[in-house]
């Protein structure tokens, strides 16, 4: 099979698909991989290095994208992407697709076999190849609120920690999965002080198991929520239903309630945003905007920016699906893994994902009829 790398185009989007070593394990197995040049820059791969592990470089995406079987990327393709779906096309990246009618339809009219990362999940439930991602970011979500926190960058000009004899902030977490604990490490490793709410009566006790008592969690519920919104110097949006767009939690009267300078980042804005007040995705080139004095942040790419640490955390997981793919072809793969049949959102014009078909109005095909 031929594996095609484009370069990433979304903003600041540093990361990119493949490592040489993935490109290494790849040419072990008998297959081609073309790369854009230069794609690996951002993540500190050299076009040099690609081509030492046996990569065959290509000046164009137009190239890659016309020549490959199988397109891995880090982000959703962008509209100037979509002209390069073709039928049959296997598409292997994050999607998002909920919050992405356009994206679907093209996907959709074009009969693209889309497999989504953030989609592929183990029978306990758990996403192998979304979380590296939400580790990364939910630990950036803190050193990020805290930074916009600074009076210079608009905030109230409060330290997380506070100092001996001044209160620290008041950090409050809405959901308690991977981007919530790993925030959670953070803020308490700065010394705030943190509660996580989760609508997961287990998840809260075992957070309270994990965390020794050193935060509050507090069961999900409207009044909870308003009443934690109110006294959040950073409010941290981390909550997702797999596949589906992420329910509005935080309404526009919460955030009213909330002191002026504060700051809220809705990592969950990928599948959608948790915050009602959150009506735009941000991007790193201009990641926040002021409403009701609170400070916004809803950047749907945050590991773009540590993109060094995060091609290696996620390609570390993404490799052996990918070489699953190629070795067996797309559908003996996924017919064998049924892990990695959970990936697959879009085959043969028809959406396979129930939360996607769902939430974007689509009718909902099993992937065995589907395939
Ligand atoms: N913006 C970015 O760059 C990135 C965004 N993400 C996103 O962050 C979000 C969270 O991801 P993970 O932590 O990996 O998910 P997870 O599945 O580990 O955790 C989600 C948590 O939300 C909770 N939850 C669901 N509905 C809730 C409700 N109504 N009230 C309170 N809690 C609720 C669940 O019980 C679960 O504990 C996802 O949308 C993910 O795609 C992840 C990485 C990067
Ligand atoms: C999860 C995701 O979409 C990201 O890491 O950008």
């Amino acid at each position: 099979m031929i594996v095609g790398i484009p370069k990433e185009i979304k903003n600041n989007e540093n990361r990119v698909a493949i490592t040489p070593a993935g490109v290494e394990a790849l040419k072990l197995a008998g297959h081609e991989v073309y790369i854009e040049s230069s794609a690996g820059i951002g993540s500190g791969f050299t076009d040099e290095d690609y081509k030492g592990a046996g990569a065959i470089m290509l000046d164009n995406a137009a190239d890659v994208w016309g020549k490959a079987d199988m397109i891995m990327k880090v982000k959703e393709p962008m509209a100037p992407e979509y002209g390069y779906f073709r039928d049959g096309l296997i598409l292997f990246t994050y999607l998002h697709l909920a919050p992405e009618p356009e994206l679907t339809k093209a996907l959709v009219e074009k009969n693209v076999v889309a497999i989504a990362y953030e989609t592929i999940q183990l029978p306990d439930r758990s996403l192998p190849l979304l979380t590296p991602m939400s580790e990364v970011a939910g630990r950036m979500s803190v050193q990020i609120g805290a930074q916009f926190l600074e009076k210079p960058w608009g905030g109230k000009g409060i330290l997380l920690g506070g100092v001996p004899g001044v209160l620290p902030a008041n950090v409050v977490i809405i959901g308690g999965g991977i981007v919530g604990t790993n925030a959670a490490k953070m803020a308490l490793g700065m010394g705030a002080n943190v509660t996580i709410i989760d609508k997961s009566e287990n998840r809260l006790r075992q957070l309270d198991d994990i965390f020794g008592g050193r935060l509050r969690t507090l069961m999900s519920n409207s009044y909870n929520i308003e009443m934690m919104v109110r006294q959040a110097d950073l409010l941290i949006g981390a909550v997702l239903i797999p596949g589906a767009r992420a329910p509005k939690l935080v309404k526009e009267y919460m955030v009213q309630q909330m002191s002026p300078g504060s700051v809220i980042v809705d990592v969950a804005i990928d599948q959608g945003g948790s915050i009602e007040t959150i009506d735009r995705v941000t991007t790193h080139s201009e990641p926040t905007y002021v409403k009701h004095g609170v400070i916004h942040y809803a950047v749907a790419n945050m590991p773009g920016a540590v993109a060094r640490t995060s091609t290696l955390a996620l390609t570390n997981v993404t490799m052996d699906y990918a070489l699953q793919l190629a070795n067996k072809g797309w559908r003996q793969a996924v017919l064998d893994n049924a892990a990695l049949a959970k990936g697959v959102n879009v085959v043969n014009g028809k959406i396979t994902y129930e939360g996607v078909a769902t939430g974007l109005g689509y009718e909902f095909t099993e992937l065995h009829n589907a395939i």
